[in-house]
């Protein structure tokens, strides 16, 4: 067994969600539901402003603050579109890349020390029954971080230590999950993309900002972001590891439900929940 570290809960949840359970995002258009496990996995979004991302992203958030079993970081440089979280969120840090590459370094120490433990107990990877928080990072803007504030140095930082994080993080029960609204290629680099396993494409303005998301090669053979409506907010090409990009529209969380899960995900922190 793991050494304990979870902070919410005794051992596993009792109440809500387990980060181990899928994560409804929305429906595709055949009508199934478009429910992701996050766990071992990350999430990479990206669209033109407008696009529907923060909608996406509120769902991803307010599943992780509804799971005793996960530990919400939020990085949110624009500090509008996650900010009704932020008081859920066990780490918030807003446009600051000093305290942006001190949190994931901190969380690249974590990360370290939890394969140290894996490794002394002869084990892979954290799973449900381990009394560890799986930590749920969400970035958004990506492109603040990597490209805006700070110098060519920070930055640089920011995007390698964001790196090894969706390189080794899972299996050590760390999710990144990151949005951008401007998907070119210094923003994320393709040996960047390639280690998210899942990548959603909303509305893009180019073709290829559609690949940058998605992966090369994917508009050609007809997945395109560029080709969603401008009016078709919400909509998006969801690709998952290995198989096709599939249209879907995320499922719309409202700022009065948003209100009321916050409220709902606070009760459960303090273990006030029935
Ligand atoms: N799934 C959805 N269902 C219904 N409406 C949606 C959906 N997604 C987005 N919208 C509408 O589109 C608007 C813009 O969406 P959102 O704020 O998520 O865009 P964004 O891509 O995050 O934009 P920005 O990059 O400027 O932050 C929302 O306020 C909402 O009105």
């Amino acid at each position: 067994m793991l050494k304990r570290t979870r902070r919410h809960a005794d051992t596993v949840p009792v109440a809500g969600l387990s980060i181990y359970d899928p994560m409804h995002l929305g429906l595709f258009e055949d009508g199934h539901r478009a429910d992701i496990p996050l766990v071992y996995r990350n999430l990479l979004m990206g669209g033109e402003p407008g696009s529907g991302k923060s909608v996406a992203l509120n769902n991803v958030v307010a599943h992780a603050a509804l799971c005793p079993d996960s530990s919400l970081w939020l990085f949110d440089g624009k500090q509008v579109e996650l900010g009704l979280w932020r008081e859920q969120a066990d780490v918030f840090v807003g446009p600051d890349i000093a305290h942006a590459l001190s949190v994931l370094e901190q969380l690249q120490a974590e990360m370290n020390r939890r394969y140290e433990e894996l490794e002394r107990v002869r084990r892979r990877q954290i799973t449900r029954d381990d009394p560890v928080d799986v930590i749920t990072l969400v970035v958004d803007e990506l492109a603040l971080f990597s490209a805006t504030m700070g110098t060519k140095e920070d930055q640089e930082a920011f995007v390698r230590l964001l790196r090894d994080l969706v390189a080794r993080g899972r299996a050590a029960g760390v999710i990144v999950i990151a949005a951008t609204q401007r998907p070119s290629a210094d923003i994320i680099p393709t040996s960047l993309r390639d280690l998210f396993g899942y990548r959603l494409a909303f509305r893009c303005t180019t073709d290829s900002s559609s690949d940058i998301i998605l992966g090369r090669g994917w508009a050609q053979q007809g997945y395109n972001a560029a080709t969603i409506a401008p009016e078709h907010r919400g909509i998006g090409l969801l690709l998952a590891e290995g198989g096709f990009p599939r249209r879907m529209k995320s499922a719309y969380l409202s700022d009065a439900d948003i209100y009321s899960l916050v409220d709902y995900a606070r009760q459960l922190k303090h273990g006030r929940a029935a």
